[in-house]
C-alpha cells in the first residue's frame, strides 16, 4: 500500500531524513514511532505530496500521491487538525467534502457516515468551539474518512487525548484494520499505539532504527549480575552485550541457558540471572534519543550503536 524507499530530506544544513525505507502492507496498521524531531511529520508530508524529497521516493499504490487517479478515495490524512470554532462539525465536514469530487447526492450521506464512524452524530450540529480535544481529534479523522479511502495517514492522532480518547482511537483503528484497510500513524509515545499496530517502524534522528512486526518488538532481555561481568562479557558476542553496571549485563532474549552453561563451565559465580518480559517501552528508549537536539545536522550515527546493543 505504501512504499517508502531511501527517502532523504535536507532543509538547508538540517538533514531531517536520511535513507528512510519501510513499507505498509495492505490491510495492516503501521505505527511510525520516534521522539520529537525525529522526522515523522516530514516523512508523512512527503508521502502526501506536500513537500518534495531531496532523494528517494514515497509511493502509495505504486504512485506518488500527486499522480493518484482518485487521491481522496485512496488516502485520507490528518496532519494538522483545524476547524473553525464557529462552524458546526457537520458544516466543517461539508466544506471538506466539496473539493473531493464526490457526486452531489453522495456528499450528505458521506458526511453522515463519517460522523457516525467517529461517534460524533449526536454532536454534529454543535459549534466545533464547544468540542473537547478528543472530539476535535475525532472530527479530524471524520474529515479523512469522507472519500472512503483505503489508507488512513494520521500524524500523532493520540496527542492530548485522555485515556478514554486513546481507548476510542484503539478501537477505531482495530475495526478499521478488521475491514481490510490500512493505516499509518505516527506517535512519539510507544505505549499509545503498541496495542493497536501490526507493524512498528521506529525512526531516530531521521533514520529507521527498527522495522518489525509488533509482536517481535521488545521481547524482553536476560539480565545477569556477576562480580566477574568482564570475564563473562568476553565469552559472549560483543554485539549481544549491554553493560548495566560494574557487575551487570543485559543480553538478548533467549540467551539465559547459554549464560548458565558458560558460567558453570568457566567457574563464574552468578548472583542473578533472570529473563524480563516483553518491555516495549524500554525498546523504544533504547532505540531512540530524547528530543534534546532538534537541530541536528546529519542524522545521528549513535542510533545504530544503541540499536545494536538494545533489543536484539
Ligand atoms: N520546514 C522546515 N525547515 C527546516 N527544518 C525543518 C522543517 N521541517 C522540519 N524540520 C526539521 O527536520 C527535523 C524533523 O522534523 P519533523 O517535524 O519531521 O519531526 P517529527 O518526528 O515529526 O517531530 P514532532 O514529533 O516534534 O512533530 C527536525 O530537526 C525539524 O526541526
Amino acid at each position: 500500500m505504501v512504499d517508502v524507499h531511501r527517502l532523504t530530506k535536507r532543509y538547508g544544513r538540517v538533514e531531517a531524513l536520511r535513507d528512510v525505507s519501510f513499507t505498509v502492507p495492505a490491510g495492516t496498521v503501521t505505527g511510525f514511532l520516534g521522539a520529537n524531531g525525529s522526522g515523522k511529520t516530514t516523512t508523512l508530508r512527503i508521502l502526501l505530496g506536500m513537500v518534495a524529497a531531496t532523494d528517494g521516493h514515497a509511493l502509495i499504490n505504486g504512485r506518488p500521491y500527486r499522480e493518484l487517479p482518485a487521491p481522496a478515495r485512496t488516502v485520507g490524512a490528518v496532519l494538522e487538525p483545524a476547524a473553525h470554532p464557529a462552524r458546526t462539525g457537520r458544516n466543517h465536514l461539508r466544506c471538506l467534502a466539496l473539493p473531493l469530487g464526490l457526486p452531489r447526492r453522495r456528499r450528505g450521506p458521506a458526511v453522515d457516515e463519517a460522523l457516525a464512524a467517529v461517534d460524533l452524530t449526536a454532536a454534529a450540529d454543535r459549534p466545533v468551539g464547544t468540542y473537547s480535544l478528543g472530539m476535535r481529534g475525532r472530527l479530524a479523522i471524520a474529515g479523512a474518512l469522507l472519500g472512503d479511502p483505503e489508507l488512513l495517514v494520521l500524524d500523532e492522532p493520540a496527542n492530548g487525548l485522555d485515556p478514554d480518547g486513546i481507548r476510542w482511537l484503539r478501537r477505531f483503528l482495530r475495526s478499521w484494520a478488521a475491514s481490510g484497510r490500512s493505516a499509518l500513524l505516527s506517535s512519539h509515545v510507544l505505549a499509545e499505539v503498541t496495542q493497536t499496530v501490526d507493524h512498528v517502524v521506529i525512526v531516530d534522528r531521521g533514520q529507521v532504527v527498527l522495522a518489525a512486526p509488533a509482536t517481535e518488538v521488545g521481547r524482553g532481555h536476560v539480565e545477569v549480575r556477576t562480580p566477574e561481568a568482564d570475564r563473562l562479557a568476553e565469552l559472549l558476542r560483543p554485539e549481544d552485550v549491554v553493560r548495566t553496571g560494574p557487575d551487570g549485563l543485559r543480553l538478548p532474549h533467549g540467551l539465559a541457558e547459554q549464560v548458565g552453561r558458560l558460567c558453570a563451565a568457566h567457574g563464574i559465580p552468578l548472583v542473578e540471572l533472570h529473563t524480563t518480559g516483553p518491555d516495549l517501552e524500554r525498546t523504544f528508549f533504547d532505540l531512540t534519543s530524547r528530543a534534546d537536539d532538534e537541530t541536528h545536522t546529519g542524522a545521528g550515527g549513535g542510533a545504530r550503536e544503541r540499536a545494536g546493543g538494545g533489543w536484539r
